[in-house]
């Protein structure tokens, strides 16, 4: 497969440098979601070909289908409980590297897997790397019983917060719920702006009926830049200023 614009060749440029940076001989590796951890995906499977011995722990079916498909051994995440590497990508990052993920619904497993990580890796075009998060509508996952009460619950503490808008049911284009790897609902939050990520993210999880959101704060390590021209650039944490 060949990227068609230059979005797709920065993308695939930070998937093929994580690929050849941090995968050695012998790693249990969590392998993101989304089209820019899928070129990682892509990459890692050439790899494979030509011979290295890892095993992946996909982060959706969508990535185990493509995983599967390319020939990369997989497991379970019960099989090996503690990964070397995840490799995922990201919607909105800052440069503390505090991020907003969930835009293709798999923030639970995504979670999940970076926690059980020893060690995590962004892979992302410099479009999603901002001041402050939070343009970006926040994904929620939520049981489907009870979610009308359970987004009522978000909507007051959104107020308590000072924003005052309420979380919106993501829907396919028939109309139908989205529903996720572990069949929930999303919930897709227009804050604006985030002015403390991790107060938030716990606050979240306190509410009955969430099951986990998007905010993925202290998770991320380093930050793979992929650039039209097919170069990345590999950047630490907190991030350049000169990249928000
Ligand atoms: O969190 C995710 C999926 O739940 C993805 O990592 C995120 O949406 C980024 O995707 P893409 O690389 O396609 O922009």
């Amino acid at each position: 497969m060949e990227p068609k614009t230059g979005l797709d060749r920065a993308k695939r440029a930070a998937g093929v440098k994580a690929a050849e940076r941090y995968c050695t001989g012998g790693m249990k590796l969590g392998l993101g979601s989304g089209t820019t951890a899928h070129w990682f995906v892509r990459a890692l499977a050439e790899r494979v070909r030509d011979g290295l011995d890892v095993v992946g722990v996909p982060t959706s079916t969508a990535t185990r289908d493509l995983a599967l498909e390319l020939g990369i051994p997989l497991a379970d995440l019960d099989a090996f409980p503690e990964l070397d590497l995840t490799v995922d990508g990201a919607d909105e990052i800052d440069r503390h590297g505090d991020m907003i993920k969930g835009g293709g619904a798999c923030l639970l497993w995504e979670k999940i897997v970076a926690r059980a990580s020893r060690r995590v890796v962004i892979v992302a075009d410099d479009a999603k790397i901002v001041d402050r998060l939070g343009a970006f509508p926040l994904p929620i996952e939520v049981l489907p019983f009870g979610w009308l009460s359970c987004r009522g619950l978000i909507h007051d503490l959104l107020t308590s917060f000072g924003y005052d808008d309420l979380a919106i049911e993501r829907r396919t284009r028939d109309g139908n719920p989205v529903i996720t790897d572990s069949g929930n609902y999303i919930l897709d939050v227009d804050l604006g702006g985030i002015g403390n990520p991790a107060t938030l993210a716990m606050q979240f999880n306190q509410i009955p009926g969430v099951i986990e959101n998007g905010l993925f704060v202290g998770i991320a390590h380093e930050v793979v830049v992929g650039n039209a021209d097919n170069t990345a650039d590999v950047l630490g944490l907190p991030l350049p200023q000169l990249v928000g």
